[in-house]
């Protein structure tokens, strides 16, 4: 469902933040990005929602080629994505209801319909009795999982979750995975990043990044030497 194939993304001239990345995930995986600060982790993120593009290689999400990808393109690939990145913030002055309902709003959704599914999408990050709150009036991790109900409103096919657990004490990162987990239990493909460790244990698969390249693990913050990638 997404096939990197010898993709490299150069920012300036000397600045690589991928370098000749070949990696498959198919349709209902779960993989954890994990790599220092500057790895490529997020790049790699924004290049699959076609936010960025590759510089060399091929990548391809659905078929779709997201160097070829034009203007006219990009809805109908974005639809199917579930992006939790972090600037995208929740807008402060409209409660929760109306954060998560929005994304069906602007695709055409009447509001009784759009309320409905809103509610379940709150309902599933187990934040529906606070529907009628506003964003400041939530915690760091309660925010995270109305970000995460918001992008699956629309019943993605892909989650891209950019360092979910950032700034969330081990409670609450807890629960942000957990949440994320549960909808790989019902056959999303979703893609975690973290620089953090010890979210890891348990994960099925986890690709590590260093410098922009795939390596075969990191500890403590070194990459090991060998690297995977051709
Ligand atoms: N828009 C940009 N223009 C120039 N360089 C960039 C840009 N975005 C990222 N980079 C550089 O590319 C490299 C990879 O950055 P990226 O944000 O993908 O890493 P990351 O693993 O997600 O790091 P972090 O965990 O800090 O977000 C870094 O050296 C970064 O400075």
């Amino acid at each position: 469902m997404i096939e990197f194939s010898r993709v490299s993304k150069q920012y300036a001239r000397e600045v690589y933040a991928l370098r000749d990345i070949s990696l498959s995930v198919g349709k209902g995986e779960l993989l954890f990005l994990a790599g220092p600060s500057g790895a490529g982790k997020s790049t790699l993120l924004k290049m699959i929602a076609a936010i960025e593009r590759p510089t060399a290689g091929k990548l391809t999400v659905s078929g779709q080629d997201i160097g070829a990808i034009k203007g006219s393109g990009l809805p109908y690939l974005r639809r199917n994505l579930g992006l939790i990145f972090q600037q995208q913030r929740l807008l402060q002055d409209r409660n929760l209801l109306a954060n998560v309902m929005l994304p069906l709003i602007v695709t055409g959704s009447s509001r009784a319909d759009a309320e409905k599914r809103a509610r379940a999408a709150l309902d599933k990050v187990d934040l529906l009795d606070k529907a009628q709150s506003e964003p400041q009036e939530l915690s760091g991790g309660e925010q995270q999982r109305v970000a995460i109900a918001r992008a699956i409103v629309n019943r993605p096919q892909i989650i891209l979750a950019d360092e979910p657990t950032a700034n969330l004490d081990r409670a609450n990162a807890n629960k942000v995975l957990a949440a994320l987990k549960s909808f790989h239990g019902v056959g999303v493909t979703c893609l975690i990043s973290t620089h953090d460790e010890q979210y890891l244990t348990g994960a099925d698969r986890i690709v590590y990044l260093d410098r922009g390249r795939i390596v075969d693990g990191w500890h403590n913050g070194v990459a090991n030497p060998v690297e995977v990638s051709p």
